[in-house]
């Protein structure tokens, strides 16, 4: 697997230079294209990062901001991502982004994937992807064990690939690692010891065991303790 590891003294620091990094990128690609889509994750990491991008001096006008993955709650729940980037990243200069959304109110993320396709389709590929990883190297809402593993790792995927893994608490709604994987800049975020350890232990690994390795390819990784 061929991926830089950027290694930082602390994560206040990581946020920082991440966040320049993903602001450099957009800049970059919005000089030869008239919108970008940035891909975030939700979960613990990302927050801080978000802090220092929505600041950025970038023109958020053009860019398209949506979610690697959703878990199927409300979004007034504690545990939704739409939730948290609307609180810090959406927030600021950021403000003028569009959001495009992985969640809209319903039972099941199956009753509205064509719906959430639809408003996607059209704004691929990605220009940037930021990426998470959990303990137990899933990414995104690709989870090792899950029901619809196979069709998220399939080179010839749909876009959105609802999901249920006997790691996660509620239904989660995910891009594919094919959409992913089309992104022009892909950076993931790990933050602690025991994520480190958990990217070191999927090397070598199937992407089935280890769905990290189904992204890692070009990516830049950044961590900090
Ligand atoms: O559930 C999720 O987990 C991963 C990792 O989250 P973290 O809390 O360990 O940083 C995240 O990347 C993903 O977007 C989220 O839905």
């Amino acid at each position: 697997m061929n991926y830089e590891l950027q290694t930082y003294p602390d994560r206040e620091m990581l946020a920082m230079d991440l966040a320049n990094k993903l602001a450099g990128d957009l800049r970059t690609i919005l000089t030869h294209e008239d919108r970008v889509v940035l891909a975030v994750p939700g979960g613990t990491s990302p927050g801080p990062v978000f802090d220092d991008l929505c600041a950025a001096d970038l023109d958020w006008s053009r860019v398209d901001v949506m979610l690697t993955d959703e878990r199927w709650v409300p979004e007034d729940s504690d545990r939704s991502n739409t939730r948290l980037i609307r609180e810090r990243l959406l927030v600021n200069r950021a403000a003028a982004a569009r959001l495009l959304p992985l969640y809209v109110p319903a039972h099941e993320p199956e009753e509205v994937l064509a719906e959430l396709e639809s408003q996607i389709i059209d704004e691929l590929p990605l220009a940037v992807v930021l990426l998470g990883m959990g303990n137990d190297m899933h990414t995104a809402s690709i989870f090792p064990g899950a029901d619809q593993l196979a069709k998220a790792l399939d080179p010839h995927a749909p876009i959105l690939v609802p999901m249920r893994a006997p790691g996660a608490p509620e239904p989660r709604i995910t891009l594919s690692a094919r959409v992913l994987n089309e992104a022009i800049r892909k950076h993931v975020l790990i933050f602690g010891d025991e994520k480190r350890e958990a990217l070191e232990n999927a090397r070598g690994k199937l992407p089935e065991d280890a769905p990290i390795n189904a992204v890692l390819d070009g990516a830049t990784v950044h961590w900090a303790e």
